[in-house]
């Protein structure tokens, strides 16, 4: 119990602090003044260089311009990048100061440095704010001191400055709770961040679009965020424990660290759909920053062929895999497999390598065996990339020979008669042009008509068209059981031969599979000698358990100088199912051990104490998992007997959520299966909005989903549509624990018939069992 008189001192205390709060925001606004201003007079300057330059270029008469003129156009052009420059960073601070002016800080730390005379106290924000003194009235949440607000207890700390380590006394750690330019609360904190805080934050509302969490961050994840030394940095963490925060934080982090060296182009994440690349879009901007380059691995990959179909998430999804493809699957996607294509390309230096017959008009022009001849006669000393570099070389030279007896040929004589005056005039470099005779004159046209012919041979060669990617790719993969003993991965020959027959077949079709696609690329690079982007500093890689480790593996050589942050949760393997509990020993293999670091969360914040002890019941051998203490309903099942009984629970269901303000995501196994429900809550008029694939943005209200669209994102309350016995197979646990733990507030569970065997293991006092609803 606080006394009376501490009541009042906190009230005192509350308005120096608002009064502080004030002082800020009044200079802040002033800042923001004299920003406007000076955007003013850039924009006045913008203008009037823009007439200087109509001028210019209107005092000059035709193509003649004097090097006084080209000089002045030269120097306006400068003067115009500059204010344009300004402009723009005025703009953006602009933005930035308008945040802060509804919450300039969050925070405040009292402290004393070791050997400093003085206490000081600093106020933490969005971003730092100086008055004309210099002096920081707040300072960005991600400045050195900064850290000692997300990591330290009170008492002796310590923190990372350029400069080394510091350490200091810390006496006082402050939140307060921020609206509209209002202090509602404050909390003094002893140890890290409090859980009042993050109680009234967690509480919200979800929205489409996902939230910072800069005020919240938690030690743990404070750590992901900080991590400037490891070159793999790999964090496994539970649903909901903020993986996908942590790294935007971490983004916002980096380029506020390396500011100057760093550009969000040299930054890429890989994310699992692209209805998630939506919903984590306004993040980055909100800090103030700009967003990375954001991307599925599909689509990284799919650009290079654009005549292949690949294989949609759907397919991928739905696909029944037996056993024995099971292991086929397995091998083709294991690291050891990289390491064998890696070792047939060298091979592919001595001999072996396929070409295609470049052709001109339909007949061959340069046979395949020619230019095969070519490819091997450079020695040795040459590598794969190289090599290819010499053959394209020699090729062009025997085009431009080619050109040259071509132009004698009969058909160059008969296009010329044919010529109209017109088509000759398009050839002629200039209208009058004169030539001494009639030979010369022929002989420029025939060079002008083959070589406009052999355009597209040229091109051809030039992007290596000659050589034939699929026979090699095939050639390997024929070669595989003489290089591996497929007995150990437990595939028989004649297991293996079905498999490139179908890998043919497909391909015939021109479709490739996923598990297919990364192979064929990576030979397709090692052949054309390739390298990766060397330009790409951070590679992030979100839902990493959905990665096999070719890909990563391949990953790893398209992006040789970038540093990884791989994240995941091995218990929501929905794709790759059991094989991922392997995946960080094999991924680790691709890194030094003394780079590479392993961070594991195991706070869900997502979700209530009851979802997450449910969600946490489904999984029979998972991670560990540990529940924030936040209060809500239990999980409720709804059990029907028919489908249509089913349907009403749902209604019933969306209905008493739409009361308590929650939107609601429906979630149901397979595509067909969303596409079903969709179909019968229409028939029953209840409003829903169906996301059939990840190319649909998120719409408010209710909706209904396929489960590997679900991925990474999170709703008020879910309802799992479905789960009746012999809907999951057994191995499907890590899917079911991914739909439950998609919910914040509120998990219903429906089941036509019998429930799911892999609920039933859940323990009765987990839920509770709503028979008619
Ligand atoms: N430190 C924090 N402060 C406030 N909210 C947080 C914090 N960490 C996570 N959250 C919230 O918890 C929820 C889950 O976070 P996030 O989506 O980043 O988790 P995740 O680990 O990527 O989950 P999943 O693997 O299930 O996709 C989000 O609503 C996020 O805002």
């Amino acid at each position: 119990m606080m006394t009376d008189k501490s009541k009042v001192n906190e009230l005192d205390e509350k308005q120096i602090e608002q009064a502080h709060l004030d002082d800020v925001v009044d200079k802040i606004k002033k800042s923001e003044n004299q920003l406007r201003e000076h955007m003013d007079v850039a924009e006045e300057d913008l203008k009037v260089i823009n007439n200087a330059f109509d001028d210019i270029h209107l005092g000059m008469d035709g193509d003649a311009i004097s090097m006084d003129a080209a000089l002045s156009i030269h120097q306006q052009q400068q003067m115009l990048d500059e204010r344009n420059n300004s402009w723009q960073q005025s703009r953006q601070r602009l933005s930035i100061l308008k945040k802060l002016e509804k919450t300039p800080f969050f925070a405040r730390l009292d402290f004393q440095e070791k050997g400093e005379p003085k206490r000081e106290t600093v106020y933490i924000g969005l971003s730092s704010f100086t008055d004309k003194n210099d002096h920081f009235l707040v300072y960005d949440w991600r400045a050195p001191i900064s850290s000692i607000y997300y990591d330290g207890k009170l008492g002796d700390v310590e923190y990372q400055t350029p400069d080394g380590l510091q350490s200091v006394n810390l006496f006082l750690k402050r939140q307060f709770l921020v609206d509209g330019g209002k202090i509602k609360a404050y909390f003094d904190t002893q140890e890290t961040i409090g859980d009042q805080m993050l109680l009234e934050v967690l509480d919200g509302k979800s929205s489409t679009h996902m939230k910072g969490i800069v005020k919240t961050i938690q030690s743990e994840q404070n750590k992901i965020i900080r991590d400037t030394k490891s070159k793999l940095l790999f964090v496994q963490g539970a649903a909901g424990s903020g993986k996908t925060s942590a790294i935007l934080q971490r983004i916002a982090y980096l380029l506020y660290q390396y500011r100057g060296t760093l550009t969000s182009s040299q930054v890429v994440m890989f994310s699992p759909n692209s209805l998630f690349n939506d919903y984590i879009k306004d993040v980055l901007p909100e800090m103030g920053e700009q967003n990375m380059v954001q991307m599925t691995y599909k689509q990284f990959l799919a650009r290079r062929l654009p005549n292949l179909k690949v294989e949609s998430l759907s397919q991928q999804f739905e696909t029944v895999v037996d056993s024995e493809s099971k292991n086929i699957g397995k091998f083709v996607a294991d690291v050891d497999f990289f390491k064998t294509l890696t070792n047939y390309s060298k091979l592919l230096d001595q001999s072996g390598m396929a070409f295609k017959d470049i052709k001109f008009q339909g007949k061959v022009f340069i046979p395949k065996e020619k230019i095969q001849e070519i490819y091997y006669s450079y020695g040795e000393q040459y590598n794969l990339g190289n090599r290819i570099d010499a053959t394209v070389d020699r090729l062009i030279k025997m085009l431009h020979r080619k050109i040259g007896a071509e132009m004698r040929s009969n058909w160059v004589s008969e296009r010329i008669e044919d010529l109209s005056k017109e088509q000759l005039q398009a050839l002629y470099t200039t209208a009058d042009q004169e030539f001494k005779n009639g030979d010369e004159e022929k002989r420029f046209l025939a060079r002008k008509i083959v070589t406009a012919m052999m355009q597209g041979v040229n091109k051809n060669i030039k992007h290596l068209r000659f050589l034939n990617v699929a026979t090699n790719y095939l050639n390997f993969l024929k070669a595989v059981p003489k290089i591996v003993d497929l007995k150990k991965y437990d595939i028989t020959i004649t297991q293996w031969n079905q498999y490139v027959d179908n890998f043919i077949q497909n391909f015939n079709q021109k479709q490739i599979s996923m598990n297919d696609l990364t192979p064929y690329l990576y030979l397709y690079d090692l052949i054309t000698g390739k390298h990766g982007e060397l330009d790409m500093k951070f590679v992030f890689i979100d839902e990493i358990q959905d990665y096999t480790p070719f890909q990563l593996a391949y990953m790893k050589y398209k992006f040789p100088r970038a540093r990884y942050t791989m994240l995941g949760d091995l218990n929501q393997s929905i794709f790759t199912k059991k094989n991922s509990q392997t995946l960080l020993s094999e991924v680790q293999s691709l890194f030094e051990t003394d780079e590479t670091r392993v961070i594991q969360l195991v706070h869900s914040y997502r979700s209530t104490k009851q979802i997450t002890d449910f969600t946490k019941a489904i999984l029979t051998n998972g991670q560990k998992i540990e529940p924030f203490n936040r209060e809500g309903d239990l999980p409720n099942l709804l059990m029907a007997k028919t489908e249509a009984e089913s349907v009403q629970h749902v209604i019933g269901q969306v209905k008493e959520n739409d009361k308590r303000k929650y939107t609601t995501a429906i979630i149901a196994k397979t595509l067909a299966d969303a596409e079903h429900l969709h179909e019968l809550l229409k028939a029953k008029n209840v409003p829903s909005t169906l996301i059939r694939s990840e190319n649909q943005r998120l719409a408010t209200g209710t909706i209904v989903l396929p489960s590997f669209l679900a991925k990474g994102l999170e709703f008020d309350a879910v309802i799992m549509w479905d789960a009746s016995k012999d809907k999951f197979d057994e191995d499907e646990q890590q899917l079911v624990y991914t739909i439950a733990s998609r919910a914040m507030h509120r998990l219903t569970i429906t089941s036509i018939g019998e429930l799911s065997q892999l609920l039933q293991r859940v323990p009765a006092e987990d839920y509770e069992i709503e028979q008619n609803v």
